[in-house]
C-alpha cells in the first residue's frame, strides 16, 4: 500500500462499539452539542422479506428508546413485491422514488434512490443501510454516526467488515463482497491507490454531512457507492474520509451474472472518473447463457447514467430554504 494510503487507514479506520459498551451519551451529548438531525436511508427494491424485521428494529433502538435518528425513512425503488407496505408497517417513512422530485423524472437503480432520498430528508447527517441486511446490525447506526458527530473534521464514513457468502445454503465465514474483490479493489488500487487503504469501497452502509453529499454527482445505478468515493475524495480529500469496523455484514446475494453486470456498472463509473470512457464503447456488456445446444448472448446497458450534484437543483435549493427537505 502507498504510504499515503497506510497512514489514512492506520489514523482513520476506527473500530464500532458493541453496543454494549457503547458510550451513548457521549454520542447524545455530540448530537445537542452540534445540533444535528439525522436521517437513515434504506434504498429498497424488492426487500419485503428482510426490510420489516430491520426498519422495526432500527426504530426500535435509535428513534424510540434512544433518541439518536431523527427520521428513518425507506425510498421504494420501483419495488415490485409488498417493499414499501412492510416498511411502513414496520414503522418507516416511506416514499416511492418516482414521487420524489417528479419533474425530473424517474430513472431506474440504487443511486437513483440515493440521490433523491437528499431531497426527501432534512438531517445533516445522513446515514445509508442496504435493506436486505441480515443478523444484527445494531451497532451499524451509532458505529457510522460517531465519527461524524465528534470528529468536525470527518465528512464521510465507509463501514467495512468480514462477508461472509452463503453457498447452496452453506454460509461461509469469507467469501462476501464478490465485485469489491474482483473489480473494484484491482481498479482502485491501479487508478486511486490513496483509496487502497478502504475494506469495501463498494459497501452498502456509510454515512456523510449533506453539505458534502449534496456537492457530488450521484451515478443512477450501483456505480453510486465507487462514485461517490472517488468524488468525495476530491471534495473532502483524504483527510475528511474515515472507515469503521461494524465486524461483520450478512446480506441476500445475488447471482454471478448479476454480479456481472454490476461489476459493469463499477468499471462504467470507474472509467468515467478516470478520463478513459471510449467514444464508441455501446456501454453495453454482453454475457452469454448456454441453452443446451448452443452460447446465446445476451447484452445489458451499463454505460453510466448519474444525476448532477443535489445543491444545483432548483427544487432542491427551495425545498431547503423552506427548511423543507
Ligand atoms: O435498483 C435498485 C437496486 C438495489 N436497490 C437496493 O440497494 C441495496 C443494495 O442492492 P443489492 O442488494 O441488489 O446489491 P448487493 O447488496 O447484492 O450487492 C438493497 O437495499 C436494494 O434493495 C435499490 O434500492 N434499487
Ligand atoms: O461488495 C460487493 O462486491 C457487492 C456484492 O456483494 P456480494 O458478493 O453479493 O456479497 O455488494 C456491494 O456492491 C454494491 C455496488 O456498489 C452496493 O450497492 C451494495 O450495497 C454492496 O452490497
Amino acid at each position: 500500500m502507498r504510504p499515503d494510503a497506510r497512514a489514512w487507514f492506520d489514523q482513520h479506520t476506527t473500530a464500532a462499539p458493541s453496543l454494549e459498551r457503547l458510550d451513548l451519551g457521549r454520542l447524545l451529548r455530540a448530537k445537542r452539542r452540534g445540533r444535528h438531525r439525522i436521517s437513515v436511508v434504506l434504498p429498497a427494491r424488492d426487500e419485503q422479506a428482510t426490510v420489516g424485521a430491520l426498519v422495526a428494529d432500527l426504530r426500535a433502538r435509535w428513534v424510540l428508546d434512544v433518541p439518536l435518528v431523527d427520521e428513518l425513512l425507506v425510498m421504494d425503488s420501483d419495488s415490485t413485491d409488498r417493499t414499501a407496505q412492510v416498511a411502513r408497517a414496520a414503522g418507516a417513512e416511506v416514499v416511492a422514488t418516482a414521487d420524489v422530485l417528479p419533474a425530473h423524472g424517474s430513472r431506474p437503480g440504487k443511486g437513483e434512490a440515493l440521490w433523491k432520498s437528499l431531497a426527501a430528508t432534512s438531517g445533516d447527517l445522513v446515514v445509508f443501510l442496504d435493506a436486505d441486511l441480515l443478523g444484527n446490525v445494531g451497532h451499524y447506526v451509532p458505529g457510522l454516526l460517531a465519527p461524524l458527530l465528534t470528529d468536525p473534521q470527518i465528512d464521510y464514513v465507509k463501514g467495512c467488515y468480514t462477508r461472509p457468502l452463503e453457498v447452496d445454503g452453506e454460509i461461509r465465514p469469507a467469501g462476501g463482497g464478490r465485485v469489491t474483490e474482483l473489480t473494484a479493489r484491482p481498479l482502485l488500487n491501479a487508478l486511486w491507490p490513496e483509496l487502497a487503504g478502504f475494506v469495501q469501497p463498494l459497501g452498502g452502509e456509510y454515512a456523510g454531512r449533506r453539505s458534502v453529499l449534496e456537492q457530488v454527482p450521484f451515478v443512477s445505478g450501483y456505480g453510486v457507492e465507487i462514485g461517490l468515493l472517488i468524488d468525495l475524495l476530491c471534495v473532502t480529500g483524504l483527510a475528511g474520509l474515515a472507515q469503521v469496523d461494524l465486524g461483520v455484514r450478512r446480506h441476500t446475494s445475488q447471482s454471478e451474472q448479476a454480479l456481472g453486470r454490476m461489476a459493469g456498472q463499477v468499471v462504467s463509473t470507474v472509467l468515467s472518473r478516470a478520463g478513459a470512457g471510449h467514444a464508441g464503447a455501446a456501454g453495453l456488456l454482453t454475457q452469454f447463457a448456454h441453452d443446451g445446444a448452443a452460447f446465446v448472448p445476451h447484452s445489458t446497458p451499463v454505460a453510466v447514467d448519474e444525476r448532477p450534484p443535489m445543491r444545483t437543483v432548483p427544487e432542491y435549493r427551495a425545498l431547503r430554504a423552506e427548511g423543507v427537505g
